[in-house]
């Protein structure tokens, strides 16, 4: 067991929020003033959407010393993930209602991000800026980032985790699920890779579809909509800001010299409280 949930795992059972940012659905827990409880194998429990309560990332909240407080990331099938930009907003939501404040820093496994309330139920993060070096995204070998040698010549930037960005003629014709999955396992990317399918509309507007580490299709993802918008403007396509149009609705992504910032909402939808018997069932 990584972590002591006994102080969780009383007949109460575990308390939680389910959020969504665009439909990128997340479990957050709050672990500040007691010991972590999330192990792999609770992160897969609670993943699991017909055994567990399910998310495409649990998001858990931890004490720190030097920002409003730390956020760790989880894939439903246990990995962990440095970034997780939708998360990161409904985190942020919750911490800035907690606090009254206008704006905070959170540490991520990504670095120390800002976040603010942006007006009109929005919430804005600097994603950081883009790691644009081989051994930064990271990929296998010394390469340019742009075209990889990946039938269909997509590109890669980092954003704390990895993204792939084929940029394709028709979003919606490119069958994700048969290349996401491959791709996401290619060779190249020694750490698996999440995988963004973008289609330009216009230099200020871009369609977006994901395949996320992990294994699934999600509705949005925040650090791949910083990715792909890092892509297409790199080559030219697009401005540095532009509006990334997504299956779960629209984000505005910001290139600034500071970093990339994400502009989206950010959803509370319940509290429950995941029973003892799930928690002794993934070993926690
Ligand atoms: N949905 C997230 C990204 C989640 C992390 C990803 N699956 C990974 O393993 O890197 C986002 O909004 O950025």
């Amino acid at each position: 067991m990584d972590g002591d949930s006994s102080r969780l795992a009383g007949p109460e059972g575990l308390r939680f929020l389910k959020m969504h940012g665009l439909g990128n659905d997340f479990v957050v827990v709050d672990a500040r003033g007691r010991p972590d409880p999330v192990t792999p194998a609770l992160a897969r429990a609670l993943g699991d959407r017909h055994r567990g309560v399910g998310f495409d990332q649990l998001a858990v909240i931890r004490d720190d010393a030097g920002t409003a407080a730390a956020v760790d990331f989880w894939n439903s099938d246990g990995s962990r993930a440095a970034a997780c930009g939708n998360a990161t907003r409904c985190v942020g939501r919750l911490l800035l209602a907690e606090s009254g404040a206008a704006g905070l820093d959170v540490r991520t496994g990504r670095g120390i991000l800002r976040v603010e309330d942006a007006g009109n139920g929005l919430i804005r993060v600097n994603m950081g800026p883009p790691e644009l070096s081989w051994d930064r995204v990271p990929l296998a070998r010394e390469m340019a980032l742009d075209p990889l040698p990946i039938a269909g010549g997509p590109g890669a930037a980092g954003m704390g985790n990895p993204h792939c960005v084929f940029v394709v003629p028709d979003v919606n014709a490119v069958d994700i699920c048969v290349r996401g999955a491959a791709v996401e396992h290619d060779p190249l990317f020694p750490e698996r890779t999440n995988v963004e399918f973008v289609q330009v509309l216009d230099r200020r507007t871009i369609r977006m579809r994901v395949w996320e580490r992990g294994g699934m299709v999600t509705f949005a993802c925040g650090s791949g909509a910083c990715a792909a918008a890092v892509v297409t403007a790199r080559r030219g396509l697009t401005e540095r800001n532009v509006t990334v149009k997504l299956d779960g609705g629209d984000l505005g992504i910001d290139w600034r010299e500071d970093g990339v910032w994400m502009t989206g909402p950010a959803t509370l939808v319940f509290e429950g409280r995941l029973a003892p018997e799930i928690l002794a069932g993934a070993g926690a």
